[in-house]
């Protein structure tokens, strides 16, 4: 597989399109303003109609898994598959492989509605998140990075989003997110799963898990070899054709 080399990246950092914000920690625009009304529309609509709705973990009781939409198949993941594969092997290659699986929802902060209001500091179910502001302005409420979970805590980062921008980070990374005072802040994170690098090292408990064979794909991004991988996800592109 080829991946966008030294100089392609280089060129990005040089047009102020990718900037590594502090080791390992990238930034780079992932959607148009456009596509984050279309997404911040479609969300709405989906919240309104009163459809019932999983929270995405214990964390967060305000975003959505995009699954329970049908935003998958089409849409996210091409984006993980195609696109940010090539990126997140590249740019952090000692967290992941192959992205071959993710968990995909939205947070939302808002400080005078409903909406969450801060997220207590964690460390990612993924090997690398790609974390995308789709909307909102506001004050506070922004995400903070300590360093990685397995060596001693670094000086506190905050990250500058921006709509349509995504963070890319190790899940290892340590974060969260400060409390909002003023507005809403609408983000989709993409937890993004290599198989390869979990089967050994478990990212929650930092084991090598035991795991079992199965032909199902999506079991928290565990995979065992013989998985049966034509009951996978079938990539008709190939990433090689992405840097050419
Ligand atoms: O507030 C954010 O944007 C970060 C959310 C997050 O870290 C997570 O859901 O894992
Ligand atoms: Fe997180």
């Amino acid at each position: 597989m080829r991946k966008p080399g030294a100089k392609v990246i280089s060129g990005a950092k040089e047009r102020k399109i990718l900037e590594e914000v502090r080791p390992g920690i990238w930034t780079f625009p992932v959607f148009t303003e456009a596509f984050c009304d279309q997404l911040e529309c479609e969300l709405r609509n989906f919240h309104d109609s009163g459809l019932p709705r999983t929270a995405p973990n214990t964390m967060n009781r305000f975003g959505i898994i995009m699954s329970e939409l049908g935003f998958c198949e089409h849409l996210l993941d091409p984006l993980v598959f195609e696109y940010v594969n090539v990126v997140a092997t590249r740019l952090l290659p000692a967290f992941c492989e192959c992205l071959d699986s993710y968990r995909a929802f939205t947070v939302l902060y808002e400080a005078e509605r409903d909406g969450d209001k801060e997220l207590a500091m964690h460390y990612d179910n993924a090997e690398v998140t790609l974390n995308i502001n789709i909307g909102g302005t506001w004050d506070g409420g922004n995400v903070v990075y300590y360093g990685l979970a397995t060596s001693a805590e670094g000086p506190p980062m905050e990250a500058t989003l921006r709509r349509g921008w995504g963070v890319l980070h190790a899940g290892l990374e340590l974060h969260r997110a400060t409390p909002i005072s003023q507005g809403r802040r609408h983000n989709l994170i993409l937890w993004c799963r290599s198989s390869g690098v979990r089967n050994d090292l478990c990212p929650m408990c930092f084991k090598q898990p035991i795991v079992v064979p199965t032909n199902r794909y999506y079991h928290e991004g565990f995979t065992v070899p013989p998985c049966d991988q034509s009951s996978s996800i079938s990539r008709d592109m190939s990433t090689d054709d992405l840097y050419d």
